[in-house]
């Protein structure tokens, strides 16, 4: 049998379903957000996600025009990162408990505690000061266009 996580790793968090609605303006079928499983200090590293590269013209042509734009981190170099596994399920919030770190030469993304956190929070991310759904945390977020090219996480550089 394997085991449950790598020896020497520590399991900070996991995505779960999230006990939150449905974002119909979006179109999401199922809104999942990702979940502390015990306290986490700040400046932990919460999440290392694999991802896939999406090069500048691929994303260009066909990504930004679908619903994995909503799904997309931006490198410096102007290509797309897309997170695997809960990488790809943190929601936005304008108080963040989570930074990340956007590594396109090692093509992942890295999730650091911004704050202590307790067990059982959300853990959250700032997704930009254009949002394209309405922020359910929020009462003043500004609704956007899905294809205006910097209402999506791509349009985040740290
Ligand atoms: C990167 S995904 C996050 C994971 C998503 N909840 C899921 O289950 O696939 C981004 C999408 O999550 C939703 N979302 C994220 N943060 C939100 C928030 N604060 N309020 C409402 N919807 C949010 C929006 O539909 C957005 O397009």
């Amino acid at each position: 049998m394997l085991p449950a996580q790598a020896p020497g790793c520590q399991l900070l968090a996991c995505c779960k379903a999230a006990s939150v609605p449905e974002t119909p303006w979006t179109g999401e079928c199922k809104a999942r957000g990702v979940f502390a499983e015990t306290e986490i200090g700040r400046g932990d590293l919460i999440e290392t996600a694999h991802c896939i590269l999406v090069p500048r013209d691929e994303y260009e042509t066909y990504f930004r025009h679908t619903v994995l734009e909503h799904y997309l981190f931006r490198t410096p170099s102007g290509d797309h990162l897309l997170a695997l596994g809960a990488g790809s399920l943190f929601n936005h919030s304008a108080q963040p408990n989570v930074d990340y770190r956007v590594d396109g030469g090692a093509v992942v993304v890295r999730f650091y505690a911004a704050r202590p956190v307790a067990a059982g929070e959300e853990l959250t991310i700032f997704y930009g000061s254009k949002l394209w759904f309405v922020d359910r945390n929020a009462s003043d977020s500004m609704q956007g266009h899905m294809d205006c090219a910097d209402t999506s996480l791509a349009a985040v550089e740290l």
